[in-house]
């Protein structure tokens, strides 16, 4: 009698999820949601297909830099409990494919938006892809609790990529919306590092809960949050948007600031249960999205003629 073999994850071919892990899609779908929101919001108009290729160029620089950041990092990822079943800790992938499959996505990404798009916008994609794998992945990671910090700048590019493919060029805008990233990323890190600092202390990380302990890393989580609030209105201040976004804008930050409260006086130490942490962690991304989603909503509502 012969016994058919047991279907399991492992017999299923698993060449091209493996390389779908590479590109961290989850966290990148954010980054591509900024983008487009950037494209969308921004004045003007794009050619729908043109607009897609944008879109897509970003998807392709973003997952490039993760598989990038994936293949730079593989040893360090191999040491960490949330890290050490991608492809390649796991042994499921050799890390010179990984490499390939980076450089080709990078590379196909910048050389698309610049043909199709402009350079300027495949110029800022080409920063942001090497400033994420070079600057934050090999040179700040490992040796500054600052990393996130000056190192979140790579995730803070994709709305200004998304708003110059329309406009062509940098204004006052693009830049505020990038400063809102650059303002929202060590929040939402510090939040999940604060729960996660073992793994990190583990392989030699400086993560800033790690070096300059839990009762500064709270407080500085304080910081940027109150930061948050007025760098997020500000394209409402300088008139970018409309009060539609100015509210929801205010509103979503101060919702962020009562959620980092909690985080910012708790004073003991590790053991007991992490709970505002962990809301402060999912609300940050919550927040993104809906704050993103309100510049084209308010943009809509202008465009509709129900600017406030
Ligand atoms: C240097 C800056 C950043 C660091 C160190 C960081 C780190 C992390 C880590 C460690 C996670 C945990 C889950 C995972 O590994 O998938 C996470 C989750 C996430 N991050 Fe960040 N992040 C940064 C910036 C950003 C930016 C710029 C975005 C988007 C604009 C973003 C979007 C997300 C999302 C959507 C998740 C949830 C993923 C899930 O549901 O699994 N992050 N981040
Ligand atoms: C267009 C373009 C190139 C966008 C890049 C977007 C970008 C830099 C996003 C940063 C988000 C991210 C994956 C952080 C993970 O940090 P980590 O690598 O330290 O996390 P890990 O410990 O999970 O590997």
């Amino acid at each position: 009698m012969t016994t058919a073999a047991p279907i399991t994850k492992q017999a299923l071919p698993t060449d091209w999820r493996d390389f779908y892990a590479l590109t961290k899609p989850r966290v990148m779908s954010l980054v591509i949601f900024t983008g487009l929101c950037g494209l969308l919001a921004a004045p003007g108009s794009i050619n729908p297909v043109l607009g897609f290729t944008a879109i897509l160029c970003i998807a392709l620089g973003a997952g490039g830099a993760g598989a990038l950041n994936q293949w730079l990092e593989s040893d360090l990822d191999a040491g960490m409990k949330r890290t050490q079943k991608r492809p390649i800790p796991a042994g499921r992938m050799d890390p010179t494919n990984a490499r390939d499959f980076g450089i080709a996505l990078s590379v196909l990404s910048v050389c698309l938006m610049g043909i199709a798009i402009g350079w300027l916008a495949a110029s800022i994609l080409l920063v942001s892809i090497l400033y994420y794998a070079i600057i934050y992945t090999m040179w700040l990671k490992p040796r500054t609790p600052q990393n996130i910090v000056i190192g979140g700048a790579a995730g803070a590019f994709p709305p200004m990529i998304g708003w110059v493919a329309v406009t062509g060029d940098i204004t006052l805008m693009p830049v505020l919306l990038f400063a809102i990233i650059f303002m929202w990323t060590p929040p939402h890190f510090w939040a999940l590092a604060l729960f996660i600092k073992s793994d990190y202390a583990k392989v030699g990380i400086p993560m800033m809960p790690v070096v300059r302990g839990q009762a500064s890393t709270r407080r500085q989580i304080m910081v940027y949050s109150v930061l948050l609030v007025p760098i997020a209105a500000a394209p409402w201040f300088i008139g970018g948007t409309g009060a539609i976004y100015g509210i929801i804008s205010i509103a979503l930050s101060l919702a962020f600031l009562a959620l980092s409260v909690p985080v910012a006086t708790r004073i003991s130490e590790d053991g007991d249960a992490m709970k505002p942490e962990k809301r402060l962690f999912a609300f940050s991304i919550l927040y993104l999205f809906a704050l993103f989603a309100a510049l084209v909503v308010d943009r809509v509502a202008a465009y509709q003629g129900f600017a406030l």
